[in-house]
C-alpha cells in the first residue's frame, strides 16, 4: 500500500493533526512529559475530534502520539493527567479554572458515528490507559508499549469507561488486577487480555494502522457507525438507546411513509399511508 500523503487540518500547541484518504490522524505531541495532556490539550483534542466528527470525508480517526522524548528516547502514547497542572478540583487551565474535561474527549470518540483506532506506539497511562480503553480498536508497539493503571498511585479513579468498560474487555478479575496493583503489561498481555486487537512490530505501527482503516471505509458507513452505536448501546444505558434510536429515526426519515408524513402536515391533509405492515 502506498504510503500516506497526510496534509496538516490545524495547527496546534499540544497535538497535531492531518487527514489524507477519508482518515484523520490526531497525535499528542509533548513527548517529553511522556504525552501528559493539560487542559490545552484536552481542549485541543476535543476541537480536532469535534472536526473529524463534522467532516464528512473522514470515515476513521486515528489516536496517536508523536515521539519519541528528544530527552531520553522513550515512546510514549499518553501517560494520562498532567500532574503538574492538577490543583485542587481537577487541572487548572490557562483561565485559572479546574477541569476534568478529558471526559468530553471520551465521550466525543465514543460517540462518533465513525471508528477510531489507538495507535499506541508507548507508554498508556493513567487516563492515557483510559482513552485506550474508550477508542474502537487498539493496535500496539511490539517493542515499546506498555499498558499500566497509575489512577489508584495519584488518588484519581475514572470510573467509566476507564475501569468499568475495560471489565467488560477483559473481565472484572483483571480489571481490578490492572488497577489495584498498576503493573506494567506489554503489548502481547495487553492481546492475550484482549485489550489490544493486534501487536505491530514498531516500524509497522502507523503504517498498519492507516492500512486498517482504509479497510474499514471500504465498508458500509451505515453499517459501521449502526454497529458502532448497537455495540455500546447495552453499556450506554439510555444514553446509548438514544444515539442508536437518532440513527434508526434518520433511516426512517430516508423513506416513503416519512414523506408522506412530512409532505401531509405540511399540506393540512390526513396522510394517506401505503399500509403495507411489513413482518
Ligand atoms: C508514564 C510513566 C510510567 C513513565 O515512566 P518513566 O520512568 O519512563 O518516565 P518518567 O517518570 O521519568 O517521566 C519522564 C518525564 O515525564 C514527566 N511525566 C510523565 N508523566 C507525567 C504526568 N502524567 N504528568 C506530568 N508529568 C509527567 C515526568 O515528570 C518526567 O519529567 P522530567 O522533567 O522529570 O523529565 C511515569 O512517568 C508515570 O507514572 N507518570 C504518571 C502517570 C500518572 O499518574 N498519570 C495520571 C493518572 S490520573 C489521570 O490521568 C486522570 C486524568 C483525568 O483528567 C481524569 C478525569 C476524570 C477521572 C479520572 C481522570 C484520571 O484518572
Amino acid at each position: 500500500m502506498n504510503q500516506p500523503e497526510w496534509v496538516v487540518a490545524k495547527e496546534y500547541q499540544d497535538i497535531t493533526y492531518k487527514k489524507c484518504n477519508g482518515v484523520a490522524r490526531i497525535a499528542f505531541n509533548r513527548p517529553n512529559v511522556r504525552n501528559a495532556f493539560r487542559p490545552k490539550t484536552t481542549s485541543e483534542l476535543y476541537d480536532a475530534f469535534y472536526d473529524a466528527n463534522e467532516d464528512v470525508n473522514i470515515g476513521v480517526v486515528l489516536l496517536s502520539a508523536e515521539g519519541p522524548s528528544t530527552k531520553d528516547g522513550v515512546y510514549s502514547f499518553c501517560s494520562g493527567g498532567d500532574q503538574k497542572a492538577r490543583g485542587k478540583q481537577g487541572y487548572v487551565g490557562e483561565d485559572g479554572y479546574h477541569r476534568l474535561n478529558i471526559l468530553e474527549v471520551q465521550r466525543l470518540i465514543r460517540f462518533m458515528p465513525k471508528a477510531v483506532i489507538a495507535v499506541v506506539p508507548g507508554w498508556a497511562v493513567g487516563g492515557g490507559h483510559s482513552l485506550h480503553v474508550v477508542c474502537d480498536l487498539t493496535l500496539a508497539s511490539k517493542e515499546h508499549a506498555i499498558f499500566k493503571q497509575t489512577d489508584a498511585d495519584v488518588t484519581s479513579f475514572d470510573g467509566g469507561y476507564g475501569s468499568a468498560y475495560l471489565a467488560k474487555m477483559v473481565g472484572q478479575k483483571k480489571a481490578r488486577e490492572i488497577f489495584f496493583l498498576g503493573r506494567n503489561y506489554s503489548a502481547q498481555e495487553a492481546f492475550e487480555m484482549g485489550m489490544v486487537n493486534a501487536v505491530i512490530p514498531h516500524d509497522e505501527l502507523e503504517s498498519t494502522a492507516y492500512e486498517w482503516a482504509q479497510e474499514i471505509l471500504g465498508k458500509s458507513p451505515t453499517s459501521i457507525k449502526m454497529l458502532k452505536f448497537a455495540m455500546n448501546l447495552t453499556d450506554d444505558g439510555m444514553v446509548g438507546q438514544q444515539v442508536f434510536a437518532g440513527e434508526a429515526t434518520r433511516l426512517a426519515y430516508m423513506t416513503d411513509e416519512a414523506k408522506e408524513g412530512r409532505n401531509a402536515f405540511l399540506e393540512k391533509r390526513k396522510p394517506n399511508f401505503d399500509k403495507k405492515w411489513i413482518p
